[in-house]
């Protein structure tokens, strides 16, 4: 007999099929604790889930005892608690390195659209301001041969500090929790500790996972050591920083803008004070948001769960310390 999983997220065709040839398939449309009632039956049967986003935490693995595979279509697993999956021998499985170029695209489009105001000027345009030769006051900052500051030199870091070294001669900064000889030989970036960083960098791009360790590493004080010229751009996870603070600072001038992709609570919602600075640029969380990156990222979470499920699995574990 085929193992049950619960799928909830919806699939290209192509790869529903797939995962039907190896599993007995229940979609369901998310892991809220509504539908976990609803559908006790095939939870409690349930061996692998392959999703996004949904919280999985103690109180969910109570509903699923059999479960021995979680597949995420996602890279960040920050909803998951791992100590409760690793403590009950269920692998996680994410999609690294499919979506580490889309994402480092998203960030220079962050870097771009915010220092050239691209955003805020296409509107003026639309709104029928444009009526002559433009000013300073529609001018924005250069970004070649400026100062980038990354904060996470892993995949997506590496990435960017490609793009910023090679596409725009910038100087790059980084930080991590250790020293990457990769970055330092092929972009020349130099390892700072955070104050460093936020002092010398023109533009703060966060591409840090969230822990304990990060919640809200950007708050009032660490702001108040960027330039007033500096741009912050997140495309981490939003309560890497304290987003209180970054309002008061965008608000003050203590910082000159920011370009967000993503936020403490997603959806943004409609009366957050973000959506009203003109020097703010935010984003529905597309960082890995196009048809091939998505494609590529489906695919991943479905050959993990198979590979999970079947003893097989070679990559793209969290806690391989289960698979023993
Ligand atoms: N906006 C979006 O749509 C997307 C957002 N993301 C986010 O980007 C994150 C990074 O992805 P990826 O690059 O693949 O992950 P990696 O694991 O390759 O890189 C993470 C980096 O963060 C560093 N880091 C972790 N904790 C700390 C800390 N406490 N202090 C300093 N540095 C730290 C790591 O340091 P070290 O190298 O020293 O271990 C590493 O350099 C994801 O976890 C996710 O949250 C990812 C994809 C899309
Ligand atoms: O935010 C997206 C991810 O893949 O993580």
């Amino acid at each position: 007999m085929k193992p049950s999983v619960i799928l909830y997220k919806t699939l290209p065709d192509d790869l529903l099929v797939r995962l039907k040839n190896h599993f007995t398939v229940t979609q369901l449309k998310d892991l809220s604790p509504e539908t976990v009632r609803q559908n006790a039956q095939a939870f409690a049967e349930a061996e692998g889930i392959l999703g996004s986003s949904e919280k999985v935490d103690k109180a969910f693995l109570e509903h699923t005892p059999k479960l021995r595979a979680a597949s995420t279509v996602s890279v960040g697993y920050d909803n998951f608690d791992v100590d409760a999956l690793s403590e009950r021998h269920i692998a996680l499985m994410h999609t690294p390195t499919v979506l580490t170029e889309t994402v480092a695209d998203t960030i220079m489009t962050l870097v771009l659209a915010t220092a050239r105001r691209a955003v805020e000027v296409a509107e003026r345009v639309k709104v029928g301001e444009w009526k002559g030769s433009i000013g300073p006051d529609w001018f924005g900052i250069d970004v070649h041969h400026k100062t980038l500051g990354i904060l996470g030199m892993g995949r997506i870091g590496l990435a960017l500090a490609q793009r910023a070294h090679f596409g725009f001669s910038m100087t790059i900064l980084y930080n991590a929790r250790r020293h990457h000889q990769e970055a330092e030989e092929r972009f020349n970036a130099r390892y700072c500790d955070l104050d460093t960083l936020l002092a010398e960098s023109d533009f703060v791009c966060i591409s840090l996972p969230l822990t304990d360790e990060t919640y809200h590493l950007i708050g009032a004080e660490q702001l108040a050591k960027m330039k007033s010229s500096a741009i912050l751009i997140n495309a981490g996870r939003g309560p890497v920083v304290d987003e209180k603070a970054l309002i008061q600072a965008l608000v003050d001038g203590k910082i000159h803008a920011a370009g967000l992709d993503v936020f403490e609570q997603e959806p943004l919602p409609v009366d957050s004070p973000l959506l009203s600075l003109p020097n703010v640029v935010a984003l529905p969380h597309i960082g890995s948001a196009t048809h091939e990156t998505r494609y590529n990222m489906a695919a991943c979470a479905v050959d993990n769960l198979i590979a999970a499920l079947s003893g097989n699995v070679k990559e793209n574990c969290v806690n391989p310390q289960v698979l023993k």
